[in-house]
């Protein structure tokens, strides 16, 4: 591979706001992505890639190249000649790669990977936290499957066309797909490619969901007719697989606290053809008794730590903090008091995060049933997917039935 001027200079500025001012991978991928219309599709992925790459590996080429935080722009290009040796890239005669000690990084890469906080690069707290709640043995492994490069899994609508059929049409454009048994709905890409960009996606035949998250519907048993309430709605992930899978009869009623997250869930409902969502802002707790005793399933997909979703959100081992979690869990446990008010008699709720800590899990669960309203609900069953099994992004769901 040969590293050219104008693309690397990307990667560089695009990490500087990254690690320096806070910003957001995504976005700044985003925009960096728009930097040049001449660019084609091989060098839009180098710059996606690299970046995502050295957000993930940060504590890992930081230690090599012996740099530390609040990197300065020298800081950043010694990272990035880590990131290109340990790669085999040939570095280019270019001033910022003089006297890069080659064989020293290799060296310090062989001697820090012996340390899991350096080798699997994350935060101190991170590791301590993850290895306090699911033991040394499995934290390792899974930190491990949540540093790989995540898959791009689509949903289908059913609202309008069939997993086959759209099988077809991705064909038609070389984008080659894989049926998965486990996972009714998703079609797994064997290459990574920009699908949003396709008129199959404007058209709304597929959403692009992660497999596990896609569990998650079918976990909540919905059929056509209910009532259905997606309390964390946010842009509607879930919400949308919940229409498909109710073929547009009965009402789901979509909820979230901001108004911004439920604008982009009306803008994908009209491109799914999914009619029959109702949106509510929460803003007083009104909205919540209204709904006391009447829906025929309840859904809270609650906010987390996001520990289940490294791979995606690379990002977040640097911008979370242990106060975050703590606080976090705090409303986890509210909302589950709240919003679990909605269920009606035999009806049926589902608990969710993207995190795999057991705290934000199954304790929460464990502690929900001991409480005075909890004792109406029974405990059906749970599901605790580790990226290490599944090979896409850690998960919980839990299921519970009223019966009182
Ligand atoms: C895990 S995300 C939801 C993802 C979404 N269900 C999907 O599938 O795309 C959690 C959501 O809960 C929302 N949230 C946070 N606190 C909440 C609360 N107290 N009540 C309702 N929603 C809340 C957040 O705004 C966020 O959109």
């Amino acid at each position: 591979m040969r590293l050219h001027r104008n693309l690397v200079f990307t990667v560089i500025d695009s990490l500087m706001a990254i690690f320096n001012e806070g910003e957001y991978a995504d976005k700044v991928v985003a925009r960096a992505l728009k930097k040049d219309k001449r660019w084609g599709s091989s060098d839009r992925k180098f710059v996606a890639e690299t970046i995502y790459e050295m957000v993930r590996w940060k504590r890992l080429y930081a230690e090599i190249a012996e740099v530390k935080d609040n990197y300065d722009r020298d800081d950043i290009w010694k990272m990035f000649a880590v990131w290109a040796v340990l790669r085999g890239i040939k570095l280019p005669d270019w001033k910022y790669f003089e006297g890069t000690p080659e064989r020293k990084i290799k060296g310090r890469f062989d001697e820090l990977s012996k340390n899991r906080r350096v080798k699997e690069s994350i935060p101190d707290w991170m590791d301590e936290l993850g290895e306090k709640e699911l033991g040394s043995e499995i934290w390792s492994q899974e930190l491990k499957a949540q540093n790989q490069q995540a898959k791009v899994v689509l949903r289908v609508n059913r609202l309008k066309t069939t997993k086959e059929k759209l099988r077809a049409q991705l064909m038609d454009l070389n984008i080659e797909t894989d049926f998965h048994n486990d996972y009714e709905d998703a079609l797994i890409l064997r290459e990574r490619a920009n699908v949003f960009m396709t008129d199959l996606f404007k058209e709304g035949l597929f959403e692009v969901q992660d497999a596990s998250s896609q569990k998650v519907a079918f976990f909540l048993d919905v059929k056509p007719g209910m009532r259905v309430v997606d309390a964390c709605a946010g842009a509607g992930g879930k919400t949308l697989h919940i229409a498909s899978l109710m073929e547009n009869k009965g009402q789901i009623i979509a909820m979230d606290l901001y108004e911004s997250k439920q604008r982009q869930l009306k803008i994908r409902a009209k491109r799914n053809a999914a009619f029959n969502i109702e949106y509510r802002i929460i803003d007083t707790t009104k909205v919540i008794k209204k709904l006391h005793d009447k829906a025929d399933r309840v859904l809270i997909d609650a906010p987390c730590s996001g520990l289940g979703v490294l791979k995606r959100n690379p990002d977040s081992k640097w911008k979370l903090q242990p106060e975050f979690i703590d606080n976090i869990k705090k409303t986890q446990e509210e909302v589950l008091a709240n919003y679990s008010k909605m269920v009606k008699v035999g009806g049926k709720l589902v608990y969710a995060t993207c995190s795999v800590l057991p705290s934000e899990n199954q304790e929460q669960i464990e502690k929900f049933l001991k409480t005075e309203f909890g004792q109406n609900f029974e405990f059906i069953k749970d599901e605790k997917v580790l990226a290490k099994d599944s090979g896409f992004d850690g998960f919980y769901m839990a299921l519970l039935e009223r019966k009182k």
